[in-house]
């Protein structure tokens, strides 16, 4: 047998360079998992995206979730997923690599468009953002939650004078996780209690065979995607983040986490007067401090907003703002910094046995017992 199965995954052991030509020295971007490449069908000359990925637990999970996520107009497609043994240059050893076929995203990242936009509008901002939602309703109605949802996983599907006409779609699920509310409860941070019994709730309605329904339930890591497309609609509209510390900085600073923790975040006036105020509802509803309260996929998808029929044509301040490069890259920085803070789970949390309690009255108590 050729080929080696998992629900919803088909993985050929037959070799890539049958089927494709890989372009090995074509990168179209580069990654923490190194470059993604260009390659070409050989029966058809069609040109695909070739992510290389070096065989893991981690690896499987990451295609074995995107896969399931497909097709959706608004998520890169995979074609075809080979195991390969692949030895790179300056490599000593050759080593067991998934290689992901995707299709080829031309247009590039997201704000590097918006940059090059001559007239970016709210009523713009608002269709990027209903194609941005669509994929997330997708994915977290398949109780997936992609967790790092950041305008470098954006890409254009062509370069395109106006961002109006373009298809965007969510990429990278290097980080994708299945939600469903699964929290083991030392690690459960105390606001988050009510998503705890929702998970048990619906393990005992799996258990009874019922299906868990689309949409449903509300969980941590899926309001953390919600969180992140409202940092994304922010920065869209103004040009720069929510949450930013006083001075640059490598590290996610104490105060930065105080201020993401507290919701504080200002609409200054120069940047949001031309702002509506729907588009303002919508942010503070995105990111609300409480994730039981955020708004979820479901009700976002509905908002007046997204059909942006009240949003001003003026022309926002956003585009020139992003255009300082180094600036850019640090709001890009500070934003996947946050994500990893999320996805992090917060130890200062876990509750302590009841028999290392120190409170005395609750030793009285054991003692009692
Ligand atoms: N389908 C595609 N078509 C064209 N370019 C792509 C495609 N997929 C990825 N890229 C480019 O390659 C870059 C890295 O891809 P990706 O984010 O999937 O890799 P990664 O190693 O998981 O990265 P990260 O460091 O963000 O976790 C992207 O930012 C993008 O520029």
């Amino acid at each position: 047998m050729d080929e080696s199965v998992q629900p919803n995954m088909v993985i050929k052991s037959s070799s890539i360079v049958e089927d494709y030509e890989v372009l090995w020295r074509k990168s179209l971007g580069t990654g923490v998992s190194g470059p993604v490449r260009l390659c070409v069908k050989r029966n058809t000359g069609e040109k695909y995206a070739l992510k290389c990925l070096v065989d893991s637990k981690k690896a499987r999970t990451e295609v074995l979730l995107h896969q399931r996520c497909c097709p959706h107009p608004n998520i890169v497609q995979i074609y075809d997923v080979y195991c390969n043994s692949v030895q790179f240059p300056r490599e000593a050893v050759a080593r067991s690599r998934l290689l992901v076929v995707m299709e080829l995203m031309n247009g590039g990242e997201l704000f590097d468009q918006i940059i090059r936009e001559k007239h970016f509008t709210e009523k713009k901002a608002a269709a990027i953002t209903k194609q941005i939602v669509s994929a997330v309703c997708h994915c977290h109605s398949l109780n997936i939650a992609h967790r790092d949802l950041k305008p470098e996983n954006l890409l254009l599907k062509e370069k395109s004078e106006d961002l109006q006409n373009v298809t965007i779609k969510l990429a990278d699920f290097g980080f994708a996780k299945e939600d469903i509310g699964l929290v083991t409860p030392q690690f459960t941070p105390y606001y988050v209690a009510p998503q705890v019994l929702e998970a048990q709730k619906q393990q005992r309605l799996e258990r009874s065979g019922l299906k868990t329904p689309p949409g449903t339930p509300y969980t941590y890591d899926k309001s953390c995607d919600m969180w992140s497309v409202g940092v994304i609609i922010y920065i869209m509209l103004c040009g720069y983040p929510p949450f930013f510390p006083e001075t640059p900085s490598k590290q996610m600073t104490p105060n930065m986490k105080r201020k993401i923790m507290a919701g504080e975040y200002r609409f200054p006036e120069n940047e949001w007067s031309m702002v509506s105020g729907m588009a303002k509802d919508v942010i503070q509803r995105l990111l609300e401090v409480d994730p039981v309260k955020r708004m979820t996929v479901q009700e976002f998808i509905h908002h007046p907003w997204l059909l942006g029929e009240e949003a001003p044509e003026l022309a926002l301040l956003s585009p020139a703002i992003m255009q300082d490069k180094d600036a850019l890259n640090e709001v890009m920085h500070a934003h996947a910094q946050q994500l990893t803070a999320m996805r992090t789970p917060d130890t200062s949390f876990q509750l302590k046995p009841l028999k290392s309690a120190e409170n005395p009255i609750l030793k009285k108590r054991l003692k009692a017992r």
